[in-house]
């Protein structure tokens, strides 16, 4: 048995001459060799290694004396270090310095080297916490070639006498010469064993930055072949490792850890322990299962690599269509310099996947993890009397509402031109503009007087419609969104979600959406590109799910047309559970879930993509007292029991349901904000248990459109109102963390 040091060009050069050392059949040898030259033949090329700068205190063309291990570098990897090395000789190649942590080679062996004036260099680190560096996991798959290291480094470890032999017992061990200062060796491993056409190579280097403690074991590559190591494999595939029993076709796999990763290098070292050596005494059959393993690995590699290609070759293929398109709506949007022609490319005539293409380029849906949008209702015929009674609405109305709301497009009463606000107090209220909403706050709750505070926040959404905006608007801005679920692309999962407070128009809008969604998709089933769809509705109702369609919250039900599902949707909806509360006559008290699968059968694939349209529950404060008993009078003046009843107890009962419903919606309704924001934040930890509703959306919330509604303030003094739109808003704030500014 012998160890060779030698300069790798003489392998490549002359095969012979690699033959003459190690010729023992019944021995191993290890050969090492360094890193100047290279191998032009026998599978090895010279850009195969790495290129390495020798450093001032190791020239190359001196004689190689010895090797050191940085100071404090721990036990555990100069035991795996030495190991690693001495397993092919009894006679120990190098030793340890306990003092100064040096490892050293005998002068001897090196005198032996036919290539004297070449020296090899190698130096294997490990991470310096010995309790990460061992327990760092490692994937054992074939087909990953960090394991693949592994076993190599294993099949050394496994053998070592190393520790048994004292230093003073080496022979021709001289006390070290000098320290190979790093940064980059090269270590490569020939057993003797191995055909002389095949070889295995082990490439480390070691990156010794000055700055950070933690080095790393970067391993560049590696060949490995035939029988030239003998592992036990980590081959469950026994059909394979039987088929590939006799192949002897070399195995040649690439290495090259994510630099950054330091603990990649620790877990080669943890593998290592996991495999075995197997000696010269086992049988060649072991020899096939090793070779089988091998050219299992490579073939997994292959297919890795062809995977690969062929995810890149798609993904240009997408990239030059996106280029053609955009080139061409570039194109559009110049010569007609409107948004007509984006509209018409994403339009339903458009090519479903050219549509598709655009609909990524032009949106941020799929950067975005949640999409804000906010509505401004409009007044309701009430409200209009109401402020009929302050000022005459035919001639002023437009007056009288710039000083409440204002849109700075789309707002014929005030566009931007014409309003031209004299002073702090004629600014309106509400202010919205295309993507920002502003709100103004009387902190003394009045208008005029001289010296009144204003507080002013801001908004910012993806889009903003204002209170003169109709629905068409509305669903035109949410289609790209929604038209995802009709995409084919598989997996689809989306949640569009109404918020506001009481009567702020949340039940309107989602019923606009519904309206669009409807014909939507069920033109997509006569055109057979869906194949099927799927419906359910539901709500859930202080906590509880509470079934409107018999069919349980988890379960569709087929829905053959538009008219089927146009009569389910009525059905449900006159079930949910709705109250009047002081700022809505018919407020729902519930979430109610709309969910719609839509199926498709693809080349033989079948998959449903989900789309959730929820109507959230009012977020409300407490009922008053006043309100609950006006409503409690109305109530029993239209029965005939009512002289009958407890008034006192009536109230008591009452006060206490709503309470409930209340706490119970703005709980659930604060869980989703934050599971919402913890999402977006990407936190480890989402609290979905924590309510109903959000237990429910648990897999629908990768992707979701927000609509934040607000009911316009009809009274300018009115403190409340504004506070009403202002936690609005902050929910939406809080969801996604965007900007707010606040200022006096
Ligand atoms: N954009 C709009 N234009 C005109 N009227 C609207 C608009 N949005 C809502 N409304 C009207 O405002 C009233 C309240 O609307 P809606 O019931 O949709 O509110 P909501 O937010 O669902 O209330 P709740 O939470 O109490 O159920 C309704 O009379 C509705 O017709």
């Amino acid at each position: 048995m012998s160890l060779n040091v030698f300069h790798e060009s003489s392998l490549s050069k002359d095969p012979e001459n690699v033959q003459q050392h190690g010729q023992d059949d019944q021995s191993k040898a290890l050969t090492i060799f360094n890193e100047s030259g290279g191998s032009q033949e026998e599978g090895l090329s010279s850009d195969e290694f790495m290129t390495v700068s020798s450093s001032p205190e190791q020239p190359r063309d001196e004689p190689f004396d010895g090797l050191a291990l940085e100071h404090g570098d721990d036990e555990i990897f100069r035991e795996d270090f030495q190991s690693m090395l001495s397993f092919a000789s009894p006679i120990p190649m190098m030793a340890v310095d306990d003092k100064d942590s040096s490892l050293h080679f005998p002068k001897t062996f090196l005198s032996n080297s036919p290539h004297e004036n070449h020296h090899s260099e190698f130096f294997i680190q490990k991470s310096e916490d010995p309790l990460t560096g061992y327990e760092t996991p490692v994937n054992r798959e074939c087909n990953n070639n960090l394991s693949d290291c592994s076993a190599i480094l294993h099949a050394f470890s496994a053998n070592s006498q190393w520790s048994d032999v004292p230093l003073s017992e080496l022979p021709g061990f001289k006390t070290p010469l000098k320290f190979i200062t790093p940064p980059v060796k090269k270590f490569i491993i020939l057993p003797d064993s191995a055909p002389r056409n095949v070889i295995s190579t082990l490439v480390l280097s070691k990156d010794f930055s000055s700055t950070t403690k933690r080095k790393s074991l970067k391993v560049k590559k590696m060949n490995i072949s035939g029988n030239a190591l003998r592992f036990t494999p980590n081959c469950e595939d026994n059909h394979y490792c039987q088929s590939a029993q006799n192949d002897q076709t070399s195995s040649t796999a690439i290495i090259v850890p994510n630099e950054d990763q330091h603990d990649k290098s620790s877990g080669i070292f943890s593998s290592l322990k996991e495999l075995q050596y197997y000696g010269e005494n086992k049988s060649t059959e072991e020899d096939s299962s090793v070779c089988c393993h091998l050219c299992r690995c490579k073939d997994a590699e292959i297919h890795s690599l062809k995977e690969q290609l062929e995810d890149q070759i798609s993904k240009y293929n997408l990239l030059l269509k996106e280029y053609d398109l955009l080139k061409e709506l570039y194109e559009k949007t110049e010569s007609t310099s409107d948004t007509s022609s984006v509209n018409s490319l994403t339009s339903s005539q458009s090519s479903d996947s050219a549509r598709k293409v655009l609909r990524n380029v032009i949106s941020f849906d799929n950067v975005k993890f949640i999409k804000l949008y906010c509505r401004v209702r409009n007044f309701t015929c009430e409200e209009l009397e109401e402020i009929s009674k302050i000022v005459s609405v035919d001639t002023n109305c437009c007056n009288h509402l710039s000083q409440l709301v204002r849109h700075t497009t789309g707002d014929e009463c005030n566009s931007e031109s014409s309003f031209s606000p004299q002073t702090e107090q004629s600014l309106p209220v509400l202010t919205t503009d295309d993507s920002k909403v502003v709100i103004r706050k009387y902190l003394n709750n009045t208008m005029s007087g001289v010296g009144s505070k204003m507080s002013k926040y801001e908004f910012h959404f993806d889009k903003v419609f204002g209170y003169n905006s109709d629905n068409s608007q509305v669903t035109e801005s949410l289609s790209t969104f929604i038209n995802r679920v009709i995409d084919d692309e598989p997996q689809q999962r989306l949640t569009i979600m109404a918020y506001g407070a009481t009567g702020s128009g949340k039940t309107f809008t989602i019923q606009a959406i519904m309206n669009y969604v409807k014909p939507m998709i069920f033109s997509k089933l006569q055109s057979k590109i869906v194949q099927s769809i799927h419906f359910n509705c539901f709500e859930v109702y202080n906590e509880q799910i509470v079934l409107l369609m018999n069919t349980e919250a988890d379960q569709f039900k087929l829905v053959q047309n538009e008219n089927e599902l146009e009569k389910l949707i009525q059905s449900s909806h006159n079930k949910r559970k709705c109250a009047e509360t002081e700022f809505n006559k018919r407020s729902s008290r519930s979430h109610c879930i709309y969910r719609f699968k839509v199926c498709f059968d693809e080349n033989d694939q079948d998959y449903c993509n989900i789309l959730n349209i929820v109507d959230l529950a009012g977020s409300e404060r407490l009922s008053s007292d006043e309100f609950l008993q006006t409503q409690l009078n109305t109530s029993q003046n239209n029965t005939p029991r009512s002289r009958d009843v407890n008034k006192e107890e009536a109230l008591k009962g009452l006060k206490k349901i709503r309470n409930t419903e209340t706490v119970n919606i703005n709980k659930s309704l604060s869980v989703l904000s934050q599971v919402i924001k913890s999402l977006a934040q990407g936190s480890k930890f989402i609290n979905y248990r924590d309510s109903t509703l959000t237990k429910i959306l648990k897999h629908d919330l990768s992707q979701v459109a927000l609509v934040v509604n607000l009911k316009p303030p009809t009274k300018i003094k009115d403190k409340t109102e504004v506070e009403r739109i202002v936690n609005s808003l902050t929910f939406a704030k809080k969801a996604n963390a965007f900007e707010i500014s606040n200022f006096k």
